[in-house]
């Protein structure tokens, strides 16, 4: 038995609802929160093991999905952000009180501009798409897990019926290497 993967995740998955549109995030602050209104559902939601994507304590992952970077506005206490890292790709604004992240954003030329990262779990609403698969699963041994108990790991992931990567998906990681190629001017070959 593995330790708490993500509550979203150790119990099964709740599937979402493919008609949801959007709703609010809460930073985890007891008053004067910093709220985001989300006018969307998410897409390529899934468990991340990184080390720089935010996770709720206790969990060994986190959870995020993209969503349009215009469907997305502060609605309260704006001032209260601060971006964790203004040198990474990802832009990860967080509340500087209860170190809540509430989106990241990518402002350089990148495969995922104009595509913001969230963590619906920060909504009490349902319906927020459930998670599609795990991404960078061999980062957490880098955050100090025991790499012993990488199978229970991946078991649990395929339990719930989630593929397992160590960077992203097939389709993301195609995706990033087709801007790669395009940003270098490489021709595809017409097989
Ligand atoms: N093994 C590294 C991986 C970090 C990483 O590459 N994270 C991915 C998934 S979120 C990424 O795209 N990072 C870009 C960024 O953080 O700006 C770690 O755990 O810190
Ligand atoms: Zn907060
Ligand atoms: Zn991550």
């Amino acid at each position: 038995m593995v330790a708490s993967i993500h509550p979203l995740i150790d119990n099964g998955l709740v599937k979402g609802d493919p008609n949801f549109a959007g709703g609010t995030l809460y930073c985890h602050c007891p008053s004067d929160q910093v709220v985001i209104a989300l006018t969307s559902n998410i897409a390529h939601n899934h468990a991340c093991g990184c080390s720089k994507c935010w996770k709720p304590r206790g969990a060994l992952f986190s959870i995020v999905g993209v969503i349009p970077r215009n469907n997305v506005s502060v609605q309260a206490n704006e001032s209260k952000l601060i971006i964790i890292d203004p040198s990474a790709v990802i832009q990860r604004h967080a509340c500087r009180d209860c170190g809540v992240h509430l989106f990241g954003r990518i402002e350089q030329p990148h495969a995922f501009h104009g595509l913001d990262f969230v963590h619906a779990e920060l909504s009490d609403q349902k319906g927020w798409q459930e998670p599609q698969f795990a991404g960078f699963v061999s980062s957490i041994i880098e955050q100090g897990f025991d790499p012993k108990g990488m199978d229970g790991v991946r078991a649990k992931f395929k339990s719930v019926g989630l593929d397992t990567y160590d960077a992203l998906s097939p389709p993301l990681m195609d995706l990033l290497a087709t801007f790669a190629a395009q940003k270098a001017g490489v021709k595809f070959a017409n097989l």
